[in-house]
């Protein structure tokens, strides 16, 4: 009873209950008190009395520290548990603080102490207080903001400064120490600047070290996670577009196999990966945040949020090819082909240029599909369909984008242990461009009589040969007749995994394998869209 509150406050049992008992038996002397209580008290001066009991017992049992701190103008009664801040403002006609009447729950990453200074004053001055640096939540996003505590005795402080910040680096998956890698060509080449700007200032106040690595060509994330030494790591860190962000991906899991010694299941990494977003059109942070915002990724990192993530191994006669989230055959593998030629253009540019052209020389595939339901009780019994397909698509993460803002496929989470597949029959061009349109809408985009979705746990694609003339395309691409063989039967295919161009001769097997990686983030169900797509 230091701080001047009762910790015990033993109440009478409920009006009702007490009558109950008066009438059943002789009146104890404590019955016959309470009796007396009841004919001064009314119901709801009980019931308020009780919640301030319950929510006072439940925080004495934890609280760590209590003390009174200025917050804006006014006098706050503050206490601190191993999970909690909150603040009572103390109001002269309560003058001992009434318990809980506000309560935040605040995600603190960061505690300072807060002194006076003179411009251009570096170290020292007298103490105002302590600072703490927390997360708000604003739809989709994560937001930094401040909260100030003002107390001007310094040994008060420090108390305060030294039991948070022990607190905050009690946190077990909130990371220490990352090794970040940034593709300083990414879309418009922000991403040093990017993560200079809005992503190591958090860091740094959170007391993260890093590691950095700025890539220099294609492939060099996937070289350093080969031979690195990643145990003093607690995470990694990519800061890139969709390609980027596959390259890590893959080498993350490519690595534990290496490690494991190449099982034949793939082995879980031990590190979880954060994705700051620089792309174009950034569909795995969209999918882990909702939304292409680097603050929002960082916070995500800094705070310890993971989620766990399907991936698929894609692999071609007993080879592995590589892992990934998704894949697309047909129109999506041979629109990224075109687009690649065009490197030069702009990303946007070259999209559009690359969509029209595919659709103006829109073309089936022949193949041979074969797939393995997701929980059928006849295990591993593959469905077979033969025949003509616009486009074939396998994805174990809903592929969430400004563009598709409820996902390329929305019949499928992040961890629910399958993949999507989605096939497009030959239908006409009007058709299917009345099926792709609607994934920027809302929904529908499935309701077609020559689309198939299934929710899937294996897959095989066997091509059988290209429909179509050959020289028509290497006539309407300028280029010369040997570029065009690729079109004739055994020959390399062009598939879209996760972005990034895979020509692949023969058959595709590609396998779903659940909760493969853990990336920092939360499962989303829609994209913040701020793009209207105006391609087709
Ligand atoms: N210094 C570099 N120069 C050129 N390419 C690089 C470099 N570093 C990495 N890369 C490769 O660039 C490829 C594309 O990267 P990324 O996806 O980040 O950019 P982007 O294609 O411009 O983005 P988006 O796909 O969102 O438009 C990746 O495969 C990556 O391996």
């Amino acid at each position: 009873e230091s701080d001047g509150v009762p910790h015990r406050m033993t109440l009478p049992p409920k009006k009702s209950e007490l009558d109950g008992r008066v009438k059943e038996k002789q009146p104890t002397s404590a019955q016959h008190m309470w009796e007396l209580y009841w004919k001064t008290v009314s119901e709801a001066e009980w019931e308020n009395a009780k919640s301030v009991q319950n929510c006072y017992q439940s925080k004495c049992q934890c609280i760590v520290l209590r003390g009174i701190f200025k917050l804006g103008k006014k006098s706050h009664d503050v206490l601190l548990t191993r999970t909690r801040l909150t603040w009572t403002p103390i109001t002269p006609e309560n003058p001992t603080g009434q318990l809980l009447q506000k309560q935040e729950k605040k995600n603190v990453f960061a505690v300072k102490v807060k002194r006076r200074r003179a411009a251009g004053q570096e170290s020292g001055g007298p103490v105002l207080g302590v600072a703490l640096f927390y997360s708000r939540r604003r739809g989709k996003r994560l937001e930094e903001d401040t909260l100030h505590l003002h107390n001007a005795s310094a040994e008060h402080t420090h108390t305060w400064y030294n039991t948070l910040k022990e607190l905050l680096t009690g946190f077990s998956s909130r990371p220490k120490y990352l090794k970040v890698f940034i593709n300083p060509s990414s879309h418009k080449k922000e991403a040093v600047h990017i993560y200079r700007e809005h992503v190591a200032p958090l860091f740094k106040m959170a007391d993260i070290r890093t590691d950095i690595t700025v890539t220099e060509r294609k492939g060099h994330a996937l070289s350093v996670m080969k031979e690195c030494k990643l145990d003093e790591y607690d995470g990694l860190v990519c800061v890139g577009g969709d390609g980027s962000v596959a390259e890590m991906c893959h080498a993350l899991v490519l690595r534990a196999q290496l490690d494991a010694n190449y099982p034949e299941k793939p082995v879980k990494p031990v590190l979880s990966l954060g994705i700051i977003p620089a792309g174009s059109t950034d569909v795995i942070p969209c999918s882990v945040h909702g939304v292409r915002d680097p603050v929002t990724a960082a916070l995500h990192i800094v705070l310890g949020h993971l989620q766990q993530v399907d991936m698929c191994s894609f692999s071609s006669l007993g080879h592995l090819v590589r892992f990934g989230f998704s894949a697309m055959f047909g129109f999506g593998g041979r629109s990224l082909a075109r687009a690649e030629k065009k490197r030069w253009m702009s990303s946007s540019r070259r999209r559009e240029y690359a969509l029209v052209k595919t659709l103006a020389r829109l073309r089936p595939e022949d193949c041979q599909l074969s797939f393995l339901p997701a929980k059928k009780s006849t295990k591993n019994l593959f469905e077979h369909r033969q025949g003509l397909y616009l486009s074939i698509s396998i994805m174990s993460i809903p592929c969430l984008s400004p563009h598709a803002p409820r996902g390329l496929a929305p019949n499928t989470s992040l961890a629910n242990g399958s993949a999507a597949l989605i096939t497009v029959g030959n239908t006409s061009r009007s058709e299917f461009i009345k099926h792709l349109k609607r994934y920027s809408s809302s929904s529908g985009q499935f309701s077609f009589s020559f689309v198939e979705t299934h929710p899937v746990s294996a897959v095989r694609i066997r091509p059988r040969s290209s429909i179509g003339s050959s020289e028509e395309e290497s006539e309407e691409d300028g280029e010369s007749k040997s570029t065009a063989i690729i079109e004739s039967e055994g020959a390399a295919l062009p598939w879209n995994i996760d972005g990034e161009l895979v020509e692949i001769t023969n058959e595709v097997l590609i396998r779903v394998h659940p909760r493969l990686i853990t990336l920092y983030g939360e499962e989303v169900d829609e994209a913040e869209s701020t793009i209207s797509c105006s391609c087709i």
